[in-house]
């Protein structure tokens, strides 16, 4: 009998509808009559963790039994998601569920919307990460993510006469069933202080410490018996309580040091692609990587007597450069706890080592002050100073090169503030880096890290991006999912995603087309249901869903596309008896808090809105629909209802771009530049089924370097001037005239004007081909049938190939 045979794996309704009665009584203590939905929720999910515990204890034991070499994922943030609906369908519980919920007289689809969606991420590099995670249980790969518990996630998004204004997210209000608390696995991590180098190895001496407590967060494979930890931590400093003050009466004071180290792990910073160089953001990410790097040591010497085997055990993943002090903590522990040699303790780093960049823009890479890290973290400065002279003395000098090249290649920017490069440091210590999609990192090795890519040519490499169809077409399309299932016999296609390309021998197919167009109008129909609900909003799920959702950022052009709605709207008005295709535009997404660019943009957004949907004169031909507080939720109602997906970013700006295959996967047709991934969505699923436009990279440099004039654009078009002088001149804003002038006549960095055109013509191309439903529904099923490449779990594969090294749990080692 194993220890944990008591829940037998495929309970059945009756049992399940106990086990929730159960937990709502002597786990919540609630009588059922007075359950809320939220109560109900709660229990559920108990019950539903009881189902993945016996997987989630079993794995370890695996990985315990057989000596799994594992990966740990690193990672400031992780974009999870809701999670009850998600364990479900990953533990075929759905049915079961869904059937004890209408025995007590509940509906499963509504209380799943009561749990909050744990926005502990930013955007791309957060859901990435969950996808991630997903995709790694799945494979059975032994891994553990590392992240932070911040108490307050990404802010609340509310829209106030058209601008975002933010409000704490309190997503741990209702309680977290989730999770399991590890009050027990805690690690001191230390701050500031001085350091002793007059011994070998020099003597750190902090001035405040507090401990790492950890929650587990269970992530359930789909349709398997493993189960991985997400571990996140946070912040606890009981030990700081002053009982001396105390005593006094000087109650605060006795308070104050443990209050001011505990919000260390509170709030995410809500910025993605701005480093803000904030010293608690610094805080942030050491007490991430102390306690990380402490508990995978720990974890090792479970399994092994010596750290010296730690390179052959251990995989440490960097998820951008923010975790990147992971490394001089490890070499830290390594020199001053056990005595290792640099040379040896720098070996195996580079062993265990491997990061990933993310973005290439300027503004979002990490430099942290040589005078914040030496007044914070004295002894990982110290480190880094070894490190960059080892490199430079071992590597670089005997290569001959010269001491410009020193200059730029050396960790330490110098200057009147001496910087450390936090990016520099991943590179010199990992062994392999990538970028996340092809036309990226081959712009990485040919720009941000050209020189390092002339010293170790072999390090870079390309993982290009994914997501999970878990989440992406079963949770959040279940409609498509069933329509999968029926035409590609079963549901393999959500473990084989490239299953789906047995998809195009049945686009011509009349019917199919016509059933895929009815999966995807009933999801236009339940977003309309939600925006007239909470918007008061009414469109026509008829009309063309032309969607855009993202971050706000100027690279990604959100501000290109309200020239294309405004010149849609003049045309519209200058020709009203054309045959016009109805359109709802549809964009969402948050900016930065301190990002006013981005800010006026959702409020010029809103205030076209307010402008174009009371104008009788074009009545339902145009709408647009700002819906507030985009998060993972939001997306999965939102991009099953697209029929364009907007990916209209500068090429060369965006990475990759995840949403991008997500609408792809759901049978949205992309309105695209030739970046990011976008350049390789064309290459599976063809040119004819997708509307790329704009400038190349190089043709974008090119005008760059010939001193890049918007108004060589603006004065040779004058529709785009209408538009321009329209916004800039305050056809939107009565009441302020000028309050869009300088978004419309900044010096247009990422070239809307040069690209306005082009982009028109293709918008009109989207029209023609959307007039011919049969054309459209095709391409739309050629579309999916060619995404399987873009699965999640075809990046983890590649990432355990190419990078990790690491083999899955194997059938034989699973328990019988
Ligand atoms: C330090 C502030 C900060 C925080 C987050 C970031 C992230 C790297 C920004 C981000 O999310 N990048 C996005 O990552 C996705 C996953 O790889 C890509 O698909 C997107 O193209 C990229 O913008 C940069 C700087």
């Amino acid at each position: 009998l194993t220890t944990y045979d008591y829940i037998n794996p495929k309970p059945d309704a009756e049992l399940v509808r106990k086990s929730i009665v159960y937990k709502l009584i002597f786990i919540l203590g609630i009588d059922p009559k007075d359950a809320t939905p939220a109560d109900w929720l709660n229990a559920a999910m108990f019950a539903a963790r009881d189902l993945s515990t016996e997987n989630f204890l079993s794995t370890r034991q695996i990985h315990e039994k057989f000596k799994k070499r594992t990966v740990y994922y690193l990672s400031m943030e992780f974009l999870m998601g809701r999670a009850f609906t998600n364990s479900l369908i990953n533990q075929d519980l759905y049915g079961a569920f869904e059937q004890a919920f209408k025995e007590l007289g509940l509906n499963l689809a509504d209380i799943s919307e009561q749990e909050a969606d744990p926005a502990l991420g930013n955007g791309g590099l957060g859901r990435l990460a969950a996808c991630f995670l997903d995709s790694l249980a799945t494979l059975r790969v032994p891994a553990v993510g590392y992240g932070i518990r911040y108490q307050y996630g990404m802010f609340k998004q509310e829209i106030v006469d058209g601008k975002q204004i933010e409000k704490p997210d309190l997503w741990l209000d209702n309680g977290m069933a989730w999770q399991f608390a590890r009050p027990a696995k805690r690690f001191p991590v230390s701050f500031g202080g001085t350091l002793d180098t007059s011994h070998y190895p020099p003597r750190w001496k902090p001035a405040e410490q507090i401990n790492a407590v950890a929650y587990d967060e269970i992530v359930p494979a789909f349709g398997g018996q493993i189960a991985n930890p997400l571990r996140l931590w946070t912040a606890h400093t009981g030990d700081l309580f002053n009982l001396a003050s105390f005593n006094e009466g000087d109650y605060f004071s006795s308070m104050e040091a443990q209050m001011k180290n505990e919000t260390i792990a509170n709030v995410l910073y809500p910025n993605d692609a701005t480093a803000v160089g904030r010293e608690l953001r610094l805080k942030q990410e050491y007490f991430l990587v102390s306690a990380s790097v402490q508990d995978i040591i720990a974890r090792h010497l479970c399994r092994y007597d010596s750290i010296h085997t730690l390179p052959e055990d251990v995989a440490i993943h960097l998820n951008d450069t923010h975790p990147v002090l992971a490394i001089p903590e490890l070499m830290r522990i390594l020199i001053d706890d056990y005595y290792l040699p640099f040379d040896q303790a720098w070996a195996m780093c580079q062993k265990i080592f491997s990061y990933t960049n993310h973005t290439l823009m300027s503004e979002a890479l990490e430099k942290w002050s040589v005078d914040m890290m030496a007044q914070l973290l004295p002894r990982h400065l110290d480190i880094i100073y070894k490190i960059n002279h080892h490199f430079i003395e071992n590597v670089v000098r005997p290569q001959g090169y010269d001491d410009d090249f020193i200059r730029r290649v050396s960790i330490i920017e110098e200057g009147e503030q001496r910087q450390v490069r936090m990016a520099w440091l991943a590179v010199i210590a990992s062994h392999k880096v990538n970028g996340v999609a092809k036309i990226h990192s081959d712009l990485m090795v040919s720009s941000l890290f050209a020189d390092f890519a002339a010293l170790f040519p072999e390090r870079f490499t390309n993982v290009t991006n994914g997501v999970t169809p878990r989440r992406w077409i079963a949770v959040a399309n279940p409609k498509l999912a069933r329509f999968l299932d029926k035409h590609l016999g079963g549901s393999g296609w959500l473990t084989d995603l490239n299953q789906l390309n047995q998809l195009n021998k049945l686009v011509d197919n009349k019917d199919i087309q016509n059933e895929f167009a009815n999966v995807k109008h009933a999801a236009k129909v339940r977003l309309a249901e939600y925006i007239q609900r909470e918007m008061n909003i009414t469109i026509n799920p008829n009309a063309l869903f032309d969607v855009q959702i993202k971050r706000i950022h100027a690279y990604k052009r959100q501000s290109m596309n309200v020239l294309h709605i405004v010149h849609r709207y003049n045309q519209i008005l200058n020709n009203p008896n054309a045959d016009w295709q109805p359109r709802v535009f549809i964009l969402a997404g948050k900016a930065a808090s301190s990002y006013n660019e981005a800010k006026q943009t959702i409020r010029l957004i809103n205030d076209i809105a307010y402008f174009i949907n009371h104008d009788e004169r074009v009545r339902d031909l145009i709408k647009v629909v700002f819906i507030p507080n985009y998060s993972v939720s939001l997306a999965e109602l939102i991009i099953p209802a697209a029929d364009l997906s907007e990916q209209i970013s500068l090429a060369g700006k965006e990475a990759s771009g995840t949403s991008n295959m997500k609408f792809a996967l759901n049978g949205a047709l992309t309105i695209g530049t030739l970046d990011g991934a976008n350049v390789e969505i064309l290459q599976h699923v063809g040119a004819e089924n997708i509307f790329i436009f704009g400038n190349t990279v190089e043709q974008v440099q090119t005008l760059y370097r010939n001193g890049y004039n918007p108004y060589d654009f603006i004065d040779n078009d004058p529709e785009l001037a209408q538009v321009v002088n329209q916004i800039a001149q305050g056809a939107f804003s009565p009441d302020e005239p000028h309050r869009y002038h300088k978004l419309m006549h900044n010096r247009d960095e990422f070239q809307r004007y040069a690209d306005f055109r082009s982009y028109v013509n293709a918008q009109a191309q989207v029209d023609k081909l959307y007039r011919q439903p049969e054309k459209w529904y095709r391409a739309a099923l050629v579309n999916m049938a060619n995404m399987g490449y873009f699965s999640s779990d075809r990046s983890i594969e590649d990432y355990c190939r190419e990078i990790w090294r690491i083999e899955p749990v194997s059938e034989q080692e699973l328990p019988r």
